[in-house]
């Protein structure tokens, strides 16, 4: 006979923040805290996510067992990050977070009815449970961004591409939705780097890569594919619709202003579009854009080319 087996698995994250009182949010109002007794708290708890989100969410719930807040709003422009928490209130109190010389963001607390100076003060010793795990978030942030972004042209390289684009494809395929796909290449761009030199060519493909995301609502989906290729990623777009976002890219390139040593010079791109077919895999879809391309190229380029 078989002995019954029981297999536990623990999560520790989890267990770990369960036991910490930062399970699932409870709906139950928090109990209220000392000033000593939450900052103690908080400095155990922050250190429990590299999340902005979550660090700033956990800080923003727990401060108001002392002082009670309509709002927390968070904003560092060099991670391109903005985080809001409840709703806005008629008064604010802003505060600059910095740990030697280092910029960590500016919090900003509001709320309806005027903060006293007893609760800035306290507001004040709890912001310095934020430093660490705030400094931390940040740096994590940057690695990963970095691990994923091309330097040059401030898109996304081909380890995010391939992420986002069978993310991309599942989620269609989920939802039934559209996809559609643009491969965007710059026209004679070696002329550019022959004429003019490397740096020019690259400060043109940067220009280039400026001119595609202004268009786009959704910046994220900008990548550098190639050398002076670009991919474009459309969710939730058919055949039509990628159609005419690939004019407007096509357009908006070609309006653009390139100077290369004082002199404005004429630059034209062409751009392969296909859409997701039932069954297809990533590389297929990739390889009809790629065709289509071509095919631009060869009808004589600073043009569209839809695929089959
Ligand atoms: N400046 C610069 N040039 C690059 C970079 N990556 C690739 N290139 C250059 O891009 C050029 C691509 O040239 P080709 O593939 O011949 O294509 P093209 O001149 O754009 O011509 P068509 O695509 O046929 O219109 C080559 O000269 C590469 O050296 C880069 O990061 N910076």
């Amino acid at each position: 006979m078989k002995t019954p087996t029981q297999t536990n698995a623990i999560d520790f994250d989890s267990a770990k923040l369960q036991r910490l009182g930062f399970g699932q949010p409870s709906l139950r109002p928090r109990r209220p805290a000392t000033l000593t007794e939450l900052c103690q708290q908080l400095s155990q708890q922050l250190q429990t996510s590299l999340e902005p989100e979550r660090i700033l969410g956990l800080f923003f719930r727990e401060v108001q067992r002392l002082v009670p807040l309509d709002a927390l709003q968070y904003r560092h422009v060099a991670s391109d990050l903005r985080l809001e928490f409840g709703h806005r209130g008629h008064h604010s109190v802003s505060y600059t977070l910095s740990h030697e010389g280092e910029h960590l963001g500016e919090l900003v607390f509001r709320r309806n009815q005027r903060l006293i100076d007893e609760e800035l003060s306290q507001l004040e010793s709890l912001l310095v449970t934020l430093l660490y795990p705030m400094r931390n978030a940040l740096l994590y942030r940057a690695a990963t961004r970095s691990a994923l972004r091309d330097s040059l042209t401030e898109t996304g390289n081909r380890v995010a591409m391939d992420q986002t684009l069978q993310r991309e494809i599942d989620m269609a395929r989920r939802h039934l939705h559209p996809l559609s796909v643009l491969m965007l290449d710059i026209d004679h761009f070696k002329k550019i780097n022959d004429t003019h030199g490397h740096a020019a060519g690259d400060s043109v493909l940067r220009t280039v890569a400026g001119a595609i995301k202004r268009q786009l609502r959704n910046v994220d989906m900008v990548f550098r594919f190639g050398g002076e290729e670009f991919l474009i990623l459309l969710s939730n777009t058919g055949r039509d619709a990628a159609k005419m976002v690939g004019e407007r890219l096509r357009q908006a390139a070609q309006s653009q202003d390139y100077w290369v040593e004082g002199t404005r010079i004429e630059l034209t791109v062409s751009l392969g579009c296909s859409t997701l077919l039932a069954a297809e895999s990533a590389e297929s879809l990739l390889r009809r854009a790629d065709n289509a391309l071509y095919v631009a190229k060869r009808e004589g380029r600073n043009r569209l080319a839809m695929a089959g």
